[in-house]
């Protein structure tokens, strides 16, 4: 099929002419410019495959073929004239510079091209016919025959050369595959070389890697030996040493030697001496168990003279107890002696302002006259105005005079305080019921007085700590007597009448009194927290937890803590394992509401509501212990919160205290007048014999 169009013979004349335009008469003569026929024109697609090889070979090998061989071994296109051209493709191989060759070593490239270049010089251009001119002479326009055989003449020489140029053409193709082949086969002996020389890299390093272990191990065996050689030196010489001393000694020993030698002989005589003596000293040794044996017997007697000891012991430790219950028998009798109801005064020191310019302290409308502390003076200096209707009573001149069980000056401490009434606190661990209360206006000191100003000051910790502290160390003692003591505390507040659990965790709740059977007196508050005390600390928990509530019922209300009257309470009951007794007793502590008159206060709204209740609660106290006093068939406990709970305390059947607390303040002369007279009413009073709750 290759290039048939081009080999196919020309036809026959009569085909040519069949096929050629025949000349008109009509047209002018000259050379006649004919196309050629469209096989002969168009480029077959054999030179279309050859011009692609040969632009593929030029493009991948122009470098390796010199471009003077290839100009000699393609031979010039004869250029007929009067013809058309036809267009056939032209290796052209491009001139690049030997560094354009890729992965090739020069070696390689370089044997490449001898033999690429041996494969081309090949005289190819003598085999190739060279073109006819087309006649030497210009045939004339009418010689179409001449001019026929003109053409073929040249078709015949360009099929020749056709063909010639095939078989170069083949022989390229073949050359260039060749070339490939050495190429890859080049590639890869050079990719070969590559890894060769990388696997060689890798074994250079690794060698100098160990070769600078070993350098190293070498180093540190050579260190290690050369401290083994130092400390082997070192050896040698303390040997040495050694040997010298051990020589010195040896020759020492010999000599002592030689001594003991002298020693023994003389140890030998003395030996019979000893065996003489050691007979004397057996002797001596059955006497002395003959001894013993005597001192055996006298033991035995000691013991039992000890047993009967013991015994008389327990007797004295009985006859203890039993005085123990007469000493309780007369403590009570000496506080019954005292009186049921007693009355301490307590002066506050002035604070702060109060001090005035001189700040010496001196609260100049008072005075103390006796060493026993009973009486306390009050003398009108100023212009204070006062009511003389309310000042009945102790008036010299104007000097007020009160006496107490009592009078604590501004300089006391809380520690003498309670040494006063340490013993009234003993009582309620008896069985009694205590009650001690502090009244006074606000801001007289009764807080300070019951609580203290810091429950971790131990300095100024007030009754209530000091009692429980008393207590616990009391219950301690007694349980060497076979006492066991249960304590139950409860706090509460009565504001306007009102109850309020001042240990409670929050949760508001209706707090009613109530008496508990027709033949018991015991009182009890419903819903109040009761809190069993087993240790000390819990106190001052129970008194903070209190604050905080009081703290809160503060915001609601105004200084509400100097308005409300507060109770804490303390059940003890006690039991004698010895002697099956058992007693019960309550303290109470109570912070009365702040006593000013309602007149001198000048209250309204809410605050005339309160003082009113306060009043009434206050006024109600002075009638129940009045009418205790008076022995009343009637006592009107019921008529404030206050007395109703507190009927067991109040009544015969128990011990009573009252701090009247006064303010050392010239401006409070008639509220203090008003609270010393008070207390004096309360002092008067006899209220009966305490009875003991006891089994
Ligand atoms: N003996 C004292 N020594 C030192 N400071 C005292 C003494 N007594 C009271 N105070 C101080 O006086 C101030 C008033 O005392 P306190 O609060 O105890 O009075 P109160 O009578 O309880 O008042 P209220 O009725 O308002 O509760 C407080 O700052 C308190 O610390």
């Amino acid at each position: 099929m290759e290039n048939q169009d081009a080999r196919k013979p020309l036809g026959t004349r009569n085909d040519l002419n069949s096929k050629l335009p025949m000349p008109s008469k009509l047209r002018p003569p000259g050379p006649v410019k004919r196309a050629m026929s469209p096989e002969l024109c168009r480029p077959t697609k054999r030179s279309r495959l050859d011009s692609n090889t040969s632009q593929q070979f030029s493009k991948s090998y122009s470098g390796s073929l010199p471009s003077s061989n290839l100009k000699t071994s393609v031979p010039e296109r004869p250029k007929p004239t009067g013809v058309a051209t036809r267009s056939t493709a032209v290796v052209r191989p491009t001139t690049k510079s030997a560094n354009s060759v890729p992965s090739t070593s020069k070696a390689a490239r370089s044997k490449s091209e001898s033999s690429s270049n041996a494969g081309f010089k090949k005289p190819v251009s003598s085999s190739v016919p060279k073109a006819p001119t087309g006649g030497s002479k210009k045939r004339p326009a009418w010689d179409l025959k001449g001019r026929l055989q003109d053409m073929e003449e040249v078709l015949a020489s360009r099929n020749q050369m056709s063909s010639t140029l095939h078989s170069q053409l083949e022989s390229y193709n073949q050359r260039i595959n060749m070339l490939e082949s050495q190429n890859n086969h080049l590639s890869g002996t050079v990719a070969q070389a590559e890894k060769q020389t990388t696997q060689a890299s890798a074994e250079i390093s690794d060698l100098q890697r160990r070769l600078r272990e070993a350098d190293d191990e070498f180093n540190t065996t050579r260190r290690k030996l050369q401290q083994e050689l130092d400390d082997i030196t070192f050896t040698k010489s303390t040997l040495e040493r050694q040997k010298e001393s051990l020589n010195g000694e040896l020759e020492a020993a010999q000599q002592q030697i030689n001594g003991l030698r002298t020693s023994v002989a003389q140890m030998t005589s003395a030996q019979a001496g000893i065996s003489a003596e050691l007979e004397a000293t057996k002797l001596c040794l059955e006497q002395a168990s003959k001894e013993c044996r005597m001192k055996d017997t006298e033991i035995a007697l000691l013991k039992k003279n000890l047993k009967d000891r013991d015994d008389t012991i327990e007797d004295y430790h009985c006859k203890f107890r039993e005085h123990e219950s007469v000493r309780r028998k007369l403590h009570n009798n000496i506080q019954e002696l005292k009186g049921n109801i007693r009355v301490f005064c307590r002066v506050r020191p002035l604070l702060g302002d109060e001090l005035g310019p001189d700040r010496d302290g001196d609260v100049h409308h008072m005075n103390f006259p006796d060493i026993d502390q009973k009486i306390i003076e009050l003398e009108k200096l100023g212009d204070v105005s006062m009511n003389e209707s309310t000042l009945a009573g102790h008036r010299r001149g104007n000097k007020y005079d009160f006496s107490f069980d009592r009078v604590f000056q501004p300089a006391s401490t809380q520690k003498e305080v309670f040494e006063e009434i340490s013993q009234l606190v003993q009582s309620a661990l008896d069985g009694y019921n205590v009650c001690i209360f502090a009244y006074g206006q606000t801001g007289s000191g009764k807080t300070f007085t019951m609580q203290g100003p810091d429950l971790n000051d131990e300095e100024k910790v007030g009754m209530i700590p000091r009692s429980v502290a008393q207590i616990f160390q009391s219950v301690r003692e007694l349980q060497t007597k076979g006492w066991q003591y249960d304590m139950e505390a409860s706090f509460l507040e009565i504001y306007n009448e009102t109850i309020r659990d001042l240990l409670s965790n929050g949760k508001e709740d209706k707090y009613e009194i109530k008496l508990h059977g027709p033949n018991s007196n015991e009182v009890t508050v419903t819903n109040l927290t009761l809190v069993n005390i087993s240790s000390e600390d819990q106190i001052n928990n129970l008194l903070a937890r209190a604050s905080d509530n009081r703290a809160v019922a503060e915001t609601k209300c105004n200084e509400h803590s100097s308005r409300s009257h507060s109770v804490f309470r303390l059940k003890l009951t006690g039991n004698n394992k010895h002697t099956n007794e058992i007693c019960q007793g309550t303290l109470n502590l109570v912070d009365l509401a702040g006593s000013e008159r309602l007149k001198e206060s000048g209250s309204e709204g809410q605050r005339l509501k309160e003082t009113l209740c306060i009043n009434k609660s206050l006024s109600n106290l002075g009638n129940v212990i009045m009418a205790l006093a008076n022995k009343d068939s009637h006592i009107p406990y019921r008529n404030s919160k206050l007395t109703y709970l507190l009927q067991n305390s109040l009544g015969g059947n128990s011990k009573t205290l009252m701090f009247v607390n006064v303010s050392p303040r010239e401006e409070n002369f008639q509220e203090t007048l008003n609270s010393l007279r008070f207390a004096t009413k309360v002092n008067n009073c006899n209220i009966g014999t305490a009875q003991k709750k006891s089994k």
